[in-house]
């Protein structure tokens, strides 16, 4: 019995996306990426933690040489007071003035964090910046994002797995769904 296999029956309530599913749309999202940039250098920057999966997955399908690189960031007031502050907690090794940079990210959700983070990464001078998320709530963003590539837009609703976190706990789930009510009781 896999990992996979005990969180499944024990905790998930139901499952919005499985391993294949997830893995046809990076192959889809993939191909526009290789076209979109042909020929031209490509940096990586994945957020963690949540975005380990994503950038593993979509990095290992792309058929072409990336740079990987990452940044870990703090958010604040994303609940209740909604300022939308970020503290960079680890950043980027590479210096990124006049490089293609696209963004990888598990979730947008509020669109607090990532609209902090692109007008960061602007101010540096990159030849562009663009954003590869494979999840978008749309019906709960507060701060618009312009998203190049979006995996599959949700229900605004909370998710775990493929990355996505509650409390730390379910990073290592194959497949993406929503939680049991006991969980959080
Ligand atoms: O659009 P927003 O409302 O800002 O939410 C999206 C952000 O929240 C999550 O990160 P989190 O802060 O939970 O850190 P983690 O990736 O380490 O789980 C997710 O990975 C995004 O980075
Ligand atoms: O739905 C979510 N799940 C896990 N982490 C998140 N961070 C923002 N939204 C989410
Ligand atoms: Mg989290």
């Amino acid at each position: 019995m896999d990992i996979e296999h005990i969180t499944d029956d024990l905790d998930l309530e139901k499952t919005l996306f499985s391993e294949d599913e997830i893995r046809n749309r990076l192959g889809e999202l993939a191909k526009r990426i290789e076209s979109d940039y042909d020929g031209e250098d490509l940096l990586l920057v994945g957020v963690l933690k949540g975005a380990v999966m994503v950038m593993a997955d979509l990095a290992r399908t792309l058929d072409r040489h990336v740079e990987m690189d990452w940044m870990a960031i703090s958010s604040y007031g994303s609940g209740t007071t909604s300022s939308g502050v970020v503290r960079i907690l680890k950043d980027l090794d590479a210096d990124i003035t006049g490089r293609h940079v696209l963004v990888v990210e598990d979730i947008i959700d509020t669109g607090l964090t990532l609209s902090w983070l692109i007008s960061n990464l602007r101010s540096r001078g990159p030849a562009s910046v663009e954003i590869c998320t494979l999840l978008r709530k749309p019906d709960a963003q507060k701060m618009s994002v312009d998203v190049r590539y979006v995996g599959f837009d949700i229900a605004n609703e909370f998710v775990v797995g493929y990355g996505l976190d509650y409390a730390e706990k379910y990073r290592n789930l194959r497949s993406i769904g929503t939680l049991a009510p006991h969980v959080y009781s």
